[in-house]
């Protein structure tokens, strides 16, 4: 396998950018977390950030063959229905796109159906779908290498064709059973704080999640990253976490969404450590696990507002704070000027 190579960010630029920032028409620190926003953004970029305009949302598709045992509250079928309705332009990821001027891609990184083609939609499909992983490993090496590959392929694309930042979603009905199982070996963490209810289980539901995922969990006591992809999926989180070091080996800061993109980030930071310098964490979703994975990764969000719709819509609702953090360090006059009259 190849996946492009990471520089970490060179760190020295900080306090340059920490005086530009103290120095500006406000108190000090007044902007609170934006100035560490902004702080990233300027390392990432190695100097002045983009204005950050050119946006794209990537919003990853697959299903799980997990769900054959009823490890989700909804039908696989979901997964390709949603996707047609991002290609009609209709899903909440679509409004929130529109909203905050970004671009949104569909990407099908496993869904089980033929799609037909479409000018938004990127055919990725590594194959129709992971397998049951409660019974058999999910993927197979190759398919997992597959899926990195062209994850990071597909962003590396995106920033050839001048996209400033990528926004990462996912669409795939039981992924947050897979997410779990990664969170449990690559965090790690004990695997009852890593599962929660998804799109939407009640109490029968969950304890159903929680026996289905032991089961899986006792199959195999793989930690590594690639094996632990292949014993639990899926495709899109592979997809994603591929397209995370693609991103960042083009020096582009990854908006990671909700659990299942934190998730797919996890397995990026564990391949490739120096790819968590260019992850914004945009938001702590409801969803139960999502606390403690952020913590494990030593991260803060940049909100908190009980999302757990996945699709890329709270990496959406951070993009506008991304932006004005990068104009308060283009926008902003010093204090010294406003204060001797140099406006
Ligand atoms: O982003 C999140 O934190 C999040 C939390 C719960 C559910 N979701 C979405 O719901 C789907 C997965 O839920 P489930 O119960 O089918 O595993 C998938 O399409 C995700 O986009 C997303
Ligand atoms: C309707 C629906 C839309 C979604 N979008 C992301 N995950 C989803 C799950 C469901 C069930």
């Amino acid at each position: 396998m190849t996946l492009p190579a990471v520089s970490p960010v060179d760190l020295s630029g900080a306090e340059a950018l920490r005086a530009q920032l103290d120095a500006k028409a406000k108190p000090l620190g007044a902007l609170g977390r934006i100035e560490d926003l902004a702080v990233r953004l300027g390392l990432i970029a190695g100097g002045s950030p983009p204005s950050f305009d050119r946006a794209l949302l990537l919003v990853f598709a697959g299903d799980h063959g997990m769900n054959a045992e009823g490890v989700s509250a909804y039908p696989s079928a979901v997964t390709q229905a949603m996707v047609a309705t991002f290609l009609a332009g209709k899903a909440s990821a679509n409004a929130f796109a529109r909203a905050v001027g970004a671009e949104l891609r569909v990407v099908d990184a496993g869904v089980d159906a033929e799609l037909p083609s479409h000018s938004v939609l990127i055919d990725a499909k590594v194959r129709r779908g992971s397998r049951n992983a409660a019974v058999e490993p999910a993927l197979t090496q190759a398919e997992v290498e597959s899926a990195l590959e062209r994850g990071a392929g597909i962003a590396l694309q995106a920033a050839e064709e001048g996209f400033e930042i990528l926004a990462l979603g996912e669409m795939g009905i039981g992924n947050t059973a897979s997410a779990a199982l990664l969170m449990h070996r690559l965090a790690p963490a004990p695997l009852a704080g890593c599962i929660g209810r998804g799109a939407g289980h009640d109490e029968a539901g969950l304890a159903r999640k929680i026996a289905i995922l032991e089961r899986a969990a006792a199959r195999s006591a793989a930690t590594e990253p690639l094996e632990v992809l292949a014993e639990f999926g899926g495709l899109e989180i592979a997809m994603m976490a591929g397209a995370i070091i693609g991103a960042a080996s083009a020096k582009i800061p990854v908006l990671v969404d909700g659990f299942i993109v934190s998730a797919a980030a996890l397995v990026a930071i564990r391949l490739v450590p120096a790819a968590k310098d260019y992850c914004v964490f945009c938001h702590r979703s409801a969803e139960q696990g999502h606390g403690r994975l952020l913590a494990a990764l030593e991260v803060e969000p940049l909100l908190a507002l009980d999302l757990r719709l996945g699709e890329g819509t709270g990496a959406l609702l951070a993009l506008p704070m991304v932006r004005a953090a990068s104009r308060l360090l283009s926008d902003v006059a010093s204090l010294d000027d406003v204060l001797n009259g140099r406006l």
